[in-house]
């Protein structure tokens, strides 16, 4: 199985936490999480290493893809036939996901290194320093952070220590910033850019895994769209069975951090909107999936222009 025109076919490149998993897991059987284009050492090794890390599937998804400095430049020269889609997932519960997986990380790394104690990290204190670069600086993303992105992701934690301590190397915030990744994405000239609602998939997939199938042409694989359990442990996270709607994680944040939270992101927010219901905006992605009836909670449908 060579890479070549239709291998792969299909890139889902980001954003990490939005629903990457169940999405590869309808559309391919291959491997997910290959760490292609985002890995240094891996990418030297060239064509013949990735086709064999694909198993000749031809679905590739990568999620840090999105947010690495070169992989998607890569990407657009090396497989400039593949369409590429990026899942959207309401920052606030993308971010508390995140966190959620990376404590599990982190204190799976405490335990082996032989630490004492559990990981105490609140989301609160684990999201601090991004929140004090965006409000002193007004930066966006790729400003406040230096996220981690090379690795894969046993490598994105600082081998000690507790997640308050690695500041805003993960990228907690700017990670759910995804008007400006869009555009960058858009500008390394990728075949097709599609951009999938999180949320729809996750409250109607079937719909949206057939909409998504029309404009891929591809045909269904049979596989079952999988509504899985979340990565997070218990004592951070109410299970959900995958049976009834998922409430999100707003409710665990607390009034206040979740106050500066949604006006720190109104800004990103509405610039998304912008892009994605293509409200007077230049043409960023080729087509939405789901998004006006799933997401009207969080992106205002075709905004007013922000005040200057
Ligand atoms: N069918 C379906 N559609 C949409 N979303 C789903 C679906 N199934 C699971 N989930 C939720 O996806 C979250 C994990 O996203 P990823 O698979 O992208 O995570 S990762 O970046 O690959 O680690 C994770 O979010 P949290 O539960 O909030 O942690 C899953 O619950």
């Amino acid at each position: 199985c060579e890479i070549g025109p239709g291998r792969p076919d299909v890139l889902i490149v980001g954003a990490v936490k939005a629903g990457t998993t169940a999405l590869f897991g309808a559309l391919s059987r291959g491997r997910k999480e290959v760490y292609y284009f985002n890995n240094d050492d891996r990418y030297e090794r060239g064509v013949d290493f990735y086709a064999d890390q694909l198993r000749c599937g031809d679905v590739d998804a990568t999620p840090l893809y999105l947010v690495h400095p070169v992989a998607l430049q890569r990407a657009a020269l090396d497989v400039p036939w593949a369409t590429w889609i990026v899942l959207v997932r309401e920052p606030v519960d993308r971010a508390f996901s995140h966190y959620n997986m990376l404590l599990r990380f982190a204190a799976n790394e405490r335990r082996r290194k032989g630490a004492t104690g559990p990981d105490d990290s609140e989301f609160e204190e684990v999201i601090a320093p991004e929140v004090a670069c965006y409000h002193a600086t007004r930066a966006g993303f790729e400003d406040c952070v230096r996220t981690r992105v090379g690795g894969t992701f046993a490598e994105l934690l600082p081998p000690e220590g507790k997640l308050k301590e690695f500041g805003a190397l993960n990228g907690l915030l700017s990670q759910g910033m995804m008007a400006p990744q869009l555009e960058r994405a858009r500008a390394f000239g990728p075949a097709k850019l599609l951009a999938v609602s999180q949320r729809a998939l996750y409250d109607d997939g079937s719909a949206v895994l057939r909409a998504l199938l029309a404009l891929l042409g591809r045909e269904p694989t049979g596989a079952p769209l999988r509504r899985y359990e979340s990565l997070s442990d218990h004592t951070h996270f109410d299970t959900h069975d995958g049976a009834g709607p998922f409430g999100g994680h707003r409710h665990r944040v607390n009034a206040t951090t979740l106050a500066r939270l949604d006006a720190l992101f109104e800004r990103p927010n509405r610039a998304l909107a912008r892009i994605l219901f293509s409200c007077g905006t230049t043409t960023v992605v080729d087509a939405t999936v789901g998004f006006r009836d799933h997401d009207a909670h969080w992106l205002p449908q075709c905004p007013d222009p922000p005040d200057l």
